[in-house]
Parts: structure tokens; C-alpha cells; sequence
């Protein structure tokens, strides 16, 4: 006999722990499914919360470093990568806590640990050890994230890899570090152990790291980056061969096919994701999905089966922990009050953790003049080194660009610099609001703030408005006038 329930949820992630706490607090009968009782996903256990952890302890060492240098200071030892995996260890036991599948039934949800996989459109097989459990939904989310894709490279058999699930529990930091992929997973973490003594060799078979970004913010921190990694774009991983201790990797040039060879000691493969749909027997839910595995939905975040939702990384990209959460809360909204809240993927900003950091919102200046029209796009840049905090600093490198249409309203936000999800955020609201660009110059911001840079941007706007153009003559004759 099946189990009965309104809400069924597979997946214990960010986007289905949104869905099961939301749901039930509005009064429905809710199961969530998870592989494990470790609830939290891959943002806890594996991405988010260790690689921020990581990333900061390895800042604090290169922070330290240059201090020495700059100051006259005398620094000895090597930075001990064990106490940076206390910290990492630390901060998952404590955010674990938010995630304790006690909390979750205390709020009435069931919480069954098991593979989940479909029996037919409404019916869920559970599979833990030995036994099988039948749950049956009125509806159904699917959450289940996704994982390291590997990519075909020849010889990888005979090469011990890892990913981002393995690289914190490294008993020690390798010499040389090879790594396949120039997106945030690979940058993030091969700038953290280069700044815990690694030599660090990222090769990439895009033109550019960070292929989702504006090209302007791209190639800025590219290049800062450079100080600290060896970056080889345009080139893929081919082939992974033993070397004596080591091991030798060949790389291709995606157009030319001319080869360089990499001795390291160890290959991290950060070559992007693929869902974990594969387990799901999906095609007993007749539910459609893309190529790659990923489920299609609209953008209530429904699947091609009206009753089933799906969110998060297995709903494909953005393949962010907040956009899991708004996702969820969308859905949440949808299948208890049968209503059709739609997302917004523009709206969904992110921040990516390497130094220089990069912030993202809406298009780049490319999508945004093949969306528009040259003439309908405006582009406000700003650099750091025209604001005091950054010059106080020593950081004038920050770099701001915001791209608006005719009515100043924003269409794209990006940035790169320190923490700059910390100084664009009021784009964000900006953008949520439909508010203008402009407003922000009216904003008071206690000096020296970060943020001016933003205002600046803002002020540009009433420099052209005010000084150039058919408004500026008619002011200075009525200035005239009043003289
Ligand atoms: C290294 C790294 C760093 C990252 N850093 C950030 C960051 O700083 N900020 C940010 O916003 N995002 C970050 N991300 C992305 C973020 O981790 C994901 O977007 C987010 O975890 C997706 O949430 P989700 O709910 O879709 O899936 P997940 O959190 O992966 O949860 C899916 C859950 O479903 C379970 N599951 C899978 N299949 C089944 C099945 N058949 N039956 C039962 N259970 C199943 C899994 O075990 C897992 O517990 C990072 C990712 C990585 C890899
Ligand atoms: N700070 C954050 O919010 C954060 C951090 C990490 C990851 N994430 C999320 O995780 C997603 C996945 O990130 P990712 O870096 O794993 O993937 P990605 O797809 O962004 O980048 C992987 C890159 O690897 C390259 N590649 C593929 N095969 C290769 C090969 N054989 N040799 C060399 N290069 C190869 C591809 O050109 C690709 O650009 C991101 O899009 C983001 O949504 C977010």
C-alpha cells in the first residue's frame, strides 16, 4: 500500500528543504526524500559552505603573506591546510544544524532517507538498503541537484582524479595541481590552494574563465588571476597519462589542435555539472527533459506534467543555492494555492568568491545589445580608482559596469573587485523595483563607502542628462534668465 501524501519531494537540498518547510507550513501533508539523513546537499556538504570556508582561510594566508612582504614582517612556516579543514569541518556542523531532519518533522514533515526513483506518474519507489517504501503524491517536486560532470578524456582510468567532493579532505595540499575548467568551481578552488602553497596549471577550453560573464569583468579578473595560476583557455584536457610519480596531462587547442603537455600530481576536474536524473527512472513520470538530463520546466517551474514541479540544479541553470530557494518558494506558492507565480532568470543575481571577486546580475553588455539594439542600450562604467574607499585601500582595481535601457531602468549590473555582492546589491533591488538608475545618486552614503561606486555610475547619468543635450541648453538659458 502506497503512502499517501499531498507534497512528495526528492531531494533534501536547498531547493527541496524551501519546498518541504514551506508546504508544510501551509498546512500540507508533505514526505521529503533524501539519499541520505544528511540533509543540506551539495550548497553544505560540498560547494557552497566548505569552498567559502576554505576560500577564506586561504585569503587569511595570502592576506598574511603580503602583509609581510609590504611591511618588513618576517613570516615563517607553511600555512597548515589541517586547520583550514577544521574550519570547513566546523562551519558545516553548525549550518548542519539549520538542516536537522528532526526540525523538519517536528514541522510535520516525514522524512524517508532512500533513492527515489518513479513508478508511474504520482507513485515513488524508495529504495534504503534493503527494503522498498511506495509514497504517492497528489504533487510532486523534484529536487535532486546535480553533480561533477566528467568530462571523456583518455587515460583518466589509469589517473587518480578528484572534484569538488574530494578536494577538502586532501590529507595535504599537493605540489602541482592540474585543473580542467575555467568556470567558478575550478577558479574558486584553485585559487585557495594555490594560496595554500599549490602550483596551480587551469586549463580551459573556453576563450575566457568565466564563460557566463560580461567580457570586460571576465577578462579584468582573468588577468588578476594570472598573478596566482597559471591559465591556459582555449585549450581542453584531452588525455591523462602516469609520469613516474607524477602524472603527465596533454591539452589541445579547441581550434588548431596543437597540444601542450602538464606534469602535475594531482587533476581536479571542474568541468561543469550534469543533473542526478539518472536514478529517477523519469520515463515511468513521462516527464520531458533536455538533452542533457536536465528536466524542462515553464517558468512556474512545472514540468511537462502539470502536478510535477521541478527546481534547482536539476531544473538546469542558474545552479545557485538562492535560485533553488526562490525557485522553491515559487513552487511552494503554486501547488498550494494552484496559482502560476512565474520566475524571473534575469532577476537571479550571483557572486562569485575568487580575489578579484565578480558579481553578476540581468544580461551582459553583449545580451543586452542583441536583445535591444546598440541605440537602446546605455552603459555606465565606473573604476575604482575614482573612489576614495577603494584608493584608501589600495584596491583601485574595483570596476563597476551597469547597463540600462532609454528609461535608465536596469537590464544588466556586473562587477569585479572585493566582495562585490556586497556593493552592487542595491542594483538588485534596483532591478526588483523597476526603479531607475538614477535614483541612487539621491542616496547618502556614510564616506568613504565602497558603494559610491554605484552612485558614481548613477551620477554619470545626470552629468549627461544635465550638461550634453537638449536639456542642458534649455537649463542654461533659464540659468541665464535667473542671473
Ligand atoms: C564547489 C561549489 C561551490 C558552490 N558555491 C556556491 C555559492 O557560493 N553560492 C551559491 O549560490 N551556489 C553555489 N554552488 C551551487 C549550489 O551548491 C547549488 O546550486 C545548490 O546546492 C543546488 O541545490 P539543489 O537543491 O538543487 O540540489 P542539492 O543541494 O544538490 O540537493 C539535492 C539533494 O537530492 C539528493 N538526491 C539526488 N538524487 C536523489 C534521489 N534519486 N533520491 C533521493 N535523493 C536524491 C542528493 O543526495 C542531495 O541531497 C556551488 C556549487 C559547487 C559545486
Ligand atoms: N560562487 C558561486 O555561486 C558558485 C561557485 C561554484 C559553482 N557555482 C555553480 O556551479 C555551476 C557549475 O560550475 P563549474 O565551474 O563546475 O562549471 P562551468 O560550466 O561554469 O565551467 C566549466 C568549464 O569547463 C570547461 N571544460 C569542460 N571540459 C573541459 C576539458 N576537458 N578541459 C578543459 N576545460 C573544460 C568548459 O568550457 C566550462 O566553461 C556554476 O555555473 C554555478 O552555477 C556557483
Amino acid at each position: 500500500m502506497a503512502k499517501r501524501y499531498d507534497v512528495v519531494i526528492i531531494g533534501g537540498g536547498s531547493g527541496g528543504l524551501t519546498v518541504a518547510s514551506g508546504a508544510a507550513s501551509f498546512g500540507q501533508k508533505v514526505a521529503l526524500i533524501n539519499e541520505s539523513r544528511n540533509l543540506g546537499g551539495d550548497c553544505l556538504h560540498y560547494g557552497c559552505v566548505p569552498s567559502k570556508a576554505l576560500i577564506q582561510a586561504a585569503k587569511e594566508v595570502k592576506q598574511a603573506e603580503k602583509a609581510a612582504g609590504e611591511f618588513g614582517l618576517t613570516l615563517g612556516g607553511k600555512a597548515d591546510f589541517n586547520q583550514a579543514k577544521a574550519r570547513i569541518q566546523a562551519a558545516k556542523k553548525e549550518i548542519q544544524k539549520h538542516d536537522d531532519p528532526a526540525r523538519f518533522e517536528s514541522a510535520g514533515v516525514d522524512v524517508f532517507e532512500g533513492t527515489a526513483s518513479f513508478i508511474d506518474q504520482h507513485k515513488i519507489n524508495v529504495k534504503h538498503q534493503r527494503s522498498n517504501t511506495v509514497l504517492k503524491g497528489k504533487k510532486i517536486v523534484i529536487a535532486t541537484g546535480s553533480s561533477p560532470k566528467v568530462p571523456e578524456i583518455e587515460g583518466l582510468a589509469q589517473v587518480p582524479y578528484i572534484t569538488n567532493e574530494d578536494v577538502y579532505t586532501l590529507s595535504e595540499v599537493p605540489a602541482r595541481v592540474a585543473v580542467a575548467g575555467g568556470g567558478p568551481v575550478g577558479v574558486e578552488l584553485a585559487q585557495a590552494l594555490a594560496r595554500f602553497g599549490a602550483r596551480v596549471d587551469v586549463i580551459h577550453a573556453g576563450a575566457h574563465l568565466f564563460e557566463t560573464e560580461d567580457e570586460t569583468i571576465a577578462f579584468k579578473a582573468e588577468h588578476k588571476l594570472a598573478e596566482e595560476m597559471n591559465i591556459t583557455p582555449n585549450y581542453r584536457l584531452t588525455k591523462a597519462a602516469p609520469a613516474g610519480s607524477a602524472y603527465r596531462f596533454t591539452a589541445e587547442h579547441v581550434e588548431t589542435k596543437s597540444q601542450k603537455e602538464i606534469t602535475a600530481d594531482v587533476l581536479f576536474v571542474a568541468a561543469g555539472r550534469k543533473p542526478n536524473t539518472d536514478k529517477l527512472n523519469i520515463e515511468a513520470a513521462g516527464i520531458n527533459c533536455h538533452q542533457d538530463g536536465t528536466i524542462k520546466v515553464d517558468q512556474t517551474m512545472r514540468t511537462s506534467r502539470e502536478h510535477i514541479f521541478a527546481v534547482g540544479d536539476a531544473a538546469g541553470a542558474p545552479m545557485f543555492t538562492h535560485a533553488a530557494g526562490i525557485e522553491g518558494q515559487t513552487v511552494v506558492a503554486n501547488l498550494a494555492f494552484d496559482l502560476k507565480q512565474k520566475i524571473d532568470p534575469n532577476g537571479i543575481p550571483w557572486t562569485f568568491f575568487t580575489d578579484p571577486g565578480i558579481f553578476h546580475l540581468g544580461m551582459t553588455e553583449a545580451e543586452a545589445v542583441a536583445a535591444y539594439g546598440e541605440e537602446v542600450v546605455n552603459v555606465y562604467e565606473q573604476h575604482g580608482g575614482e573612489v576614495d574607499r577603494f584608493i584608501a585601500e589600495h584596491k583601485p582595481d574595483a570596476y563597476a559596469k551597469i547597463i540600462t535601457d532609454r528609461k535608465n531602468r536596469i537590464i544588466g549590473a556586473h562587477a569585479v573587485g572585493e566582495d562585490p555582492g556586497d556593493w552592487m546589491q542595491e542594483l538588485v533591488y534596483l532591478y526588483q523595483k523597476n526603479e531607475p538608475l538614477k535614483s541612487l545618486s539621491s542616496s547618502i552614503y556614510p564616506y568613504p563607502a565602497r558603494g559610491e561606486i554605484i552612485k558614481k555610475a548613477a551620477d554619470k547619468y545626470w552629468r549627461d542628462t544635465l550638461f550634453h543635450g537638449r536639456s542642458a541648453r534649455w537649463l542654461k538659458r533659464i540659468s541665464k534668465l535667473l542671473r
